[in-house]
């Protein structure tokens, strides 16, 4: 079976409630029908009420069996701005603006979370990554134990010889722009982690440069070098290993040359970059120019399941992370 179909096997095995705070939108719209079509998840649109009812009309999208919250009129409104406020009084929010914030079905969406309504959040296929990943910081925080909240995305490749049979793990492609060392380790370890929990495969991580081993002597690569190092030292019982350029770490042959005594090299399956400008550009050219199926940013080190989508997703995409929010869902 797929990962895919694996997904959506686990989702339906014990169903949880997901919201949609992007809930007048056409994809999501769409997706919502499916979703609940074959029982992936139980979907809360959030938003104008009326919106959604006139556009799912318009589209010919059944709407049964889908709760709609709308921020303007819901009896929940005034809990979530009272907790909104108690959440974030300290850095200097009114409650007169916590009951105008919590209107943005952004911040309603992420309090219903928070506060066990839904047991995940999907969006982005409208809003940015920044704007699913403020309100996620500020209310629904890191999980115990951990520092740094990042993501991931699952690489479902052409060619199946690369990674675990052509299924990959790149990060961090959406969260932290320019990580310091111990924040690199952190991701390399939190991606492992993901790999073994969601792709049940054995991680073995490269750690992305332009340099193999020292190959290359620059600021940038010492980043890597020391991150590796960090990472090693933390969890020495993972595959990590760097630093790495990219064919030492997927191509066999090229990784006994560059990298001859390294057991990552050739073999990667996880793959950890320097930057977000390097993680970002690197997972849409692999999308677009190699054809792979490129699925999330899935987020990592949140408390509970909040996850986002790139504003170029398609139906079919919001279905898949909804499925695997769901089943992060199941393993809280
Ligand atoms: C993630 C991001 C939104 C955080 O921005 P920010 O300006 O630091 O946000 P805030 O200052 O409002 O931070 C909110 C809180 O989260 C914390 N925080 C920020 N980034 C964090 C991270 N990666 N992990 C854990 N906590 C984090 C902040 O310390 C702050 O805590 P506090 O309010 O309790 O003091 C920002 O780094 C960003 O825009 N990243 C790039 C997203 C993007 O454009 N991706 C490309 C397309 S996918
Ligand atoms: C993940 C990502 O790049 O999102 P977007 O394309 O919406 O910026």
């Amino acid at each position: 079976m797929d990962f895919v179909s694996k997904m959506k096997e686990l989702a339906k095995s014990d169903v949880k409630s997901i919201v949609l705070p992007e809930g007048n939108e056409e994809r999501n719209l769409k997706a919502a029908q499916i979703i609940t079509e074959e029982k992936l998840a139980s979907v809360v649109l959030v938003g104008s009420r009326t919106e959604i009812e006139e556009k799912a009309k318009a589209l010919g999208v059944n709407l049964s069996g889908i709760t709609i919250e709308d921020p303007a009129t819901s009896e929940k409104t005034k809990t979530y701005a009272e907790a909104l406020y108690e959440l974030r009084k300290s850095k200097g929010m009114t409650l007169e603006t916590a009951e105008k914030v919590i209107q943005d079905p952004m911040y309603f969406g992420t309090m219903m979370v928070k506060l066990d309504d839904a047991q995940g959040m999907v969006s982005g296929a409208v809003h940015t990554t920044g704007d699913l990943l403020r309100p996620g910081l500020q209310i629904i925080k890191t999980a115990p134990g951990i520092s740094v909240v990042s993501s991931f995305f699952i690489m479902l490749l052409k060619d199946d010889k690369y990674g675990a049979e052509g299924q990959m793990l790149f990060a961090d492609c959406a969260v932290n722009p320019n990580p310091n060392k111990d924040e690199l380790a952190a991701i390399a370890i939190a991606t492992a982690e993901s790999a073994k929990n969601l792709l049940k495969i054995d991680p073995k991580v490269a750690m992305l440069s332009f340099s193999s081993m020292g190959s290359a002597k620059h600021e940038l690569v010492d980043k890597v070098v020391e991150a590796t190092k960090i990472a090693k030292e933390l969890r020495p019982d993972l595959a990590i290993d760097g630093e790495l350029q990219l064919d030492a770490a997927i191509v066999e042959s090229v990784g006994k040359q560059k990298a001859p005594t390294s057991a990552v090299a050739g073999k990667a399956n996880v793959l950890v970059f320097p930057d977000l400008q390097a993680g970002n550009i690197g997972y849409k050219l692999v999308q677009r120019l190699a054809g792979a199926e490129a699925i999330g940013p899935i987020c990592q080190g949140f408390a509970k399941p909040i996850n986002d989508l790139s504003r170029g997703c398609s139906v079919e995409d919001i279905v898949n992370v909804v499925a695997i929010t769901a089943v992060q869902a199941q393993n809280q």
